[in-house]
């Protein structure tokens, strides 16, 4: 059985006071959470977040990380800075990444692989565009997605050591939500693509949804078999609908 693990991608969102706020509401509610929460909110408040996050259960995630180790990469961030800021997750790959910076399935790979090296789990995201959907090409783009980077592991003590987010990115910060039959393809889809490598494996690892979940989809997603948690944009912005979909997360009613 796999835990359910919720992440709050605050994306270039906040400053010092609505952080402080968020971690307050967030971190007072989830002592002991019954599934597992991260939140990944900008570089420069990960150590303010540390602070007050490390009473608590929830975990502390990155947005990125640099796919050099060290030195003259002005602007960079190392996945050892990372880890000697505690956190514990690193999202990699995100479509507004992969759109904006350019970054293809071999940098997410490599990253992947710096991650794993520093103790970091990294949540690699993957997705289709709503032109790759229709023109029929969700399931190629997925599986070269899935493939460079397990391919990369292959050889690796770390191997399938790793979380999926299908995030398609006609959803993602839209509005629109797959619907839970069309997200459990896609997830079912790449639950397949990991069995290639091991069946075993394939069991262990998480795959989060991401894209327009919201406290009013999220019990009907989140119910779904191959649906591990959520990977949440714009609700994890607003601490009531974050714990709403921890709530449905770990099974509960809603907590208004
Ligand atoms: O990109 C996302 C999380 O990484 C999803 O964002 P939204 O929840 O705002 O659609």
């Amino acid at each position: 059985m796999r835990r359910k693990l919720v992440v709050g991608n605050w994306k270039m969102n906040g400053n010092r006071q609505t952080v402080l706020e968020l971690l307050g509401a967030i971190g007072a509610r989830t002592a002991r959470p019954e599934c597992d929460v991260a939140i990944c909110p900008p570089f420069v408040y990960l150590d303010l977040c540390e602070r007050v996050l490390s009473a608590t259960a929830v975990a502390l995630g990155a947005q990125d990380l640099s796919e050099h180790a060290n030195g003259a990469r002005t602007g960079e961030v190392s996945a050892t800075m990372l880890a000697d800021l505690g956190c514990r997750y690193v999202l990699l790959g995100h479509s507004e990444r992969r759109t904006s910076h350019g970054e293809c399935d071999e940098t997410v790979a490599r990253k992947t692989l710096r991650a794993l090296a520093v103790g970091l789990n990294p949540i690699v995201c993957v997705g289709e565009t709503w032109d790759e959907r229709m023109s029929g090409r969700t399931y190629d783009v997925l599986s070269r997605q899935i493939r460079v980077v397990a391919d990369a592991l292959t050889e690796s003590e770390h191997f399938m050591s790793f979380t999926v987010a299908y995030e398609p990115v006609w959803a993602i910060g839209s509005g629109v939500t797959a619907t839970a039959t069309v997200a459990q393809q896609a997830h079912a889809f790449i639950r397949q693509c990991l069995a290639r490598y091991s069946a075993t494996a394939s069991q262990r690892v998480r795959i989060l949804y991401g894209g327009s979940m919201k406290p009013d989809n999220a019990p009907e997603l989140l119910a779904m078999p191959d649906i591990d948690g959520g990977l949440i944009g714009g609700a994890s912005l607003d601490a009531q609908q974050f714990l709403s979909i921890l709530d449905a997360a770990a099974g509960l009613e809603a907590v208004q």
